[in-house]
């Protein structure tokens, strides 16, 4: 039942994060995360709380099931008969158990989508790690179809114009949501996840031009998507000059190991003390609105605004939006054409260009324990 347009591919996988759905889930949940990890204790026990806060619910996994839904109906709405499934790294549906079920149901060649924009070990390889585990597993259980599997992942999408202009969208929003006085001397503070420095600076492919200068590709990219979402904002609002920084969030790991800095609360501090009138928040670095984004940036973040009295407001994230729906399709048929020996038009914004489609030996590479990583140049089947 393949469809000449996804052909090769027979059907689509979401890769995600996982969350827990209960009180009970959050310990078991932060084991798995941070297993082999070196985060300190003190740390677990208190992004534990952040979960206890939402009743112990993450809202990832229902921000999940919505894009699932946006997919299959975006597919649906072209005619596209590509089945498309959803596994976790860290929490039911586990990605064992998804790719178990879709070896059953006799699916071949499977394209992924980690909902992970940019290039970096947590975002990209180690979900390659996830997939050539759970491959190897299913293999050894001699699990049906496990043998001939072939997984590919689709390319880092964060200068996808279905990524970013959503994100333009929702920082017009997030300006409107300010008092009128101090809208147009608002100040952009595009967040993303902190990650340690010495992961930063190795992100991207080896011959990536920002691989091993200050940041990688990691910061790169993000740089790009910041700019390209201020540039239209000041086109949009007629605002010209408006200052933006990219700033960072949801550091954990210990406090001797360098991570990537300013942190957005010592960001609001030194906008408040210099004067700033207000600060829109745009986490551009996370795909959903879940729990970094409703704790750290929702609770957190807004309370040292309150102290500080500076007016803020947040962006929302692409989440579902039926944009973003089509980029994935769109990446889904530019892969599909590639892997059938066509010259696809690849599209994306601004000055990087598009990302590879197969990440090279050494691409975002971790800094300690390498495993086995699948869907890459570095894995042969
Ligand atoms: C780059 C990046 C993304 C963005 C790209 C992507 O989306 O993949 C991301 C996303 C997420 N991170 C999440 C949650 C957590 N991340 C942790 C820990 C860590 N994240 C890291 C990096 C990233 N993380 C790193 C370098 C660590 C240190 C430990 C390690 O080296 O792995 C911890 C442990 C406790 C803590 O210390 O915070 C938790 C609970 C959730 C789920 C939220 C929810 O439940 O709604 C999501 C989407
Ligand atoms: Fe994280």
């Amino acid at each position: 039942m393949s469809d000449a347009r996804t052909s090769p591919y027979d059907a689509l996988l979401l890769l995600s994060f996982g969350g827990p759905e209960g009180p009970e889930d959050v310990v078991p949940f932060l084991e798995n995360v941070t297993r082999g990890r070196g985060i300190p204790r003190e740390r677990l026990a208190e992004v534990g709380q952040h979960y206890f806060l939402f009743g112990g619910v993450s809202p990832i996994n229902a921000q999940n099931r919505e894009l699932l839904a946006a997919l299959r109906a975006d597919l649906a709405g072209q005619g596209l008969d590509l089945p498309v499934y959803w596994g976790n790294r860290n929490w039911a549906p586990y990605l064992v158990d998804t790719l178990r079920e879709l070896a059953a149901d006799g699916r071949r060649r499977v394209l992924v989508l980690a909902t992970s924009a940019y290039a970096n070990y947590s975002g990209c390889r180690q979900y390659r790690e996830n997939l050539a585990a759970a491959l190897t597993r299913l293999r050894e259980e001699g699990a049906p179809g496990a043998a001939e599997l072939r997984l590919d992942k689709l390319r880092n999408f964060y200068n996808h114009p279905g990524f970013v202009e959503p994100m333009i969208d929702n920082t017009l929003a997030a300006l409107a949501e300010l008092p009128e006085g101090v809208r147009d001397g608002a100040r952009l503070a595009f967040t993303t996840h902190s990650i340690p420095n010495a992961l930063a600076d190795t992100s991207g492919a080896p011959d990536d031009p920002a691989r091993g200068m200050p940041g990688g590709a990691y910061v790169a990219q993000h740089l790009e998507t910041a700019r390209l979402v201020a540039e239209a904002v000041a086109k949009e609002t007629g605002v010209a000059g408006r200052e933006w920084e990219l700033v960072y969030q949801s550091r954990s790991g210990s406090p001797q190991t360098p991570w990537l800095e300013p942190d957005i609360c010592d960001h609001l501090e030194s906008q408040a003390t210099a004067g700033a009138p207000a600060v829109v928040m745009v986490p551009i670095g996370f795909v959903s609105d879940h729990m970094e984004v409703v704790y750290d940036l929702d609770t957190q973040a807004a309370e040292k605004a309150a102290e500080l009295g500076l007016p803020v407001s947040r962006a929302r994230t692409v989440g579902a939006d039926p944009r973003f729906a089509a980029a994935v399709r769109d990446l889904v048929l530019e892969r599909a054409a590639s892997a059938r020996g066509e010259r696809p038009a690849r599209c994306a914004l601004g000055a990087l260009g598009p990302s590879h489609d197969v990440c090279p030996a050494d691409c975002c590479p971790a800094f300690r324990n390498p495993l086995p990583a699948a869907a890459g140049a570095d894995w042969t089947d």
